[in-house]
């Protein structure tokens, strides 16, 4: 594929009009960033679901259609996602030597959800009433992109707790990156493709896992064998555990002092990428984090007292 790079304009899929960088050549406008470690490279899989699918043309560099606006975001947000982990935390891409990022967009039919295949981001239309264009939340697409992270760190293996603890990584660098770009943030997760009928509601919350039915405290985990072993249930013990981590907070009489998105962000980084191995459970996860926290900040150090409070209030301890 030869060609220019240029940037194009286009509407997200909640309307939103933003620039991107596309490539192009005399059959038109690719959706192809080369600005980015090896590319950012986005696909169409017409809804069907044989991926990678075709990868998307459009005709004038504008990218205005109602249909454009899954590709726009996937697009877009996987660049900011890059950027994030970048600048942030000095990783050039997933893999840290600038791996190609690639997504498909319009997978499936009605298809309610978005996964990391193990190479690259799919995801689905939704059915209209459950979800939206899973790709038009900035932190869904950098949940998806964590998951590479994890893979080609600590992947931990997807279920019973050391898949809760994937999860919760992609849930916790999901609610970072939307932070960092100051895109509507918040510790809620999904909320801007999730149930467009319905106001004010999330997929999970990290704040208050148990809107959602999810465990706030180990002694509430599910012990079954649905959801992988519970996957997206058991996030919830450390997903509160980041919110207290970052924002403070007492919870079931544990007092944690707020150590703030950043600091936070770089002690799950560290635990994530350094010490995390495949089979970690929640008690591993409580040791790994206090030595990350450790090794970055010392022993006796406040953000080190709050990692400890915040897995205690959680009740890993
Ligand atoms: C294909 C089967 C497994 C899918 C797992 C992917 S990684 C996943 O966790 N997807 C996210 C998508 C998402 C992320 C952030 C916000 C909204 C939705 C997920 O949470 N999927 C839920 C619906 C699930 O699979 O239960
Ligand atoms: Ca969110
Ligand atoms: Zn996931």
């Amino acid at each position: 594929l030869t060609g220019n790079d240029s940037t194009a304009t286009g509407k997200g899929v909640l309307g939103d009009t933003k620039t991107f960088n596309t490539l192009l050549n005399n059959n038109g406008s690719y959706l192809v960033d080369r600005t980015r470690g090896d590319g950012i490279f986005t696909y169409d899989a017409k809804n069907r679901t044989r991926t990678p699918g075709t990868l998307w043309l459009d005709s004038d560099n504008v990218y205005n259609a109602a249909y454009d606006g899954a590709a726009v975001d996937a697009h877009a947000y996987a660049g900011q996602t890059y950027d994030y982990f970048q600048n942030v935390h000095n990783r050039n891409s997933y893999d840290g030597n600038g791996a190609q990022l690639v997504s498909t967009v319009h997978y499936g039919r009605s298809y309610n959800n978005a996964f990391w295949s193990g190479s690259q981001m799919v995801y689905g239309d939704g059915d209209g009433s459950q979800f939206i264009p899973l790709s038009g939340a900035l932190d869904v697409i950098a949940h998806e992109l964590t998951h590479a992270v994890t893979d080609t760190t600590a992947d931990l293996i997807y279920q019973n707790e050391s898949g809760a603890i994937n999860e919760s990584m992609s849930d916790i660098f999901g609610t970072l990156v939307e932070y960092h770009f100051n895109n509507n943030p918040d510790w809620q997760v999904g909320e801007d493709i999730y149930t467009p009928n319905v106001a004010g509601d999330a997929l999970r919350s990290m704040e208050d896992p148990t809107l959602s039915g999810d465990p706030d405290h180990y002694s509430k985990r599910y012990t079954g064998t649905g959801d992988y072993g519970g996957v997206h249930i058991n996030s919830g013990i450390s997903n509160k555990a980041a919110y207290l981590l970052a924002n403070g907070g007492t919870h079931y009489g544990v007092s944690v002092n707020a150590i703030g998105n950043d600091k936070a962000g770089d002690i799950y980084y560290r635990t994530l990428t350094q010490y995390l191995t495949p089979n970690s459970n929640y008690s591993h996860f409580r040791a790994s984090t206090i030595q990350a926290a450790t090794d970055l900040y010392g022993a006796s150090s406040a953000e080190v007292a709050s990692v400890k409070a915040a897995f205690s209030a959680v009740g890993v301890n």
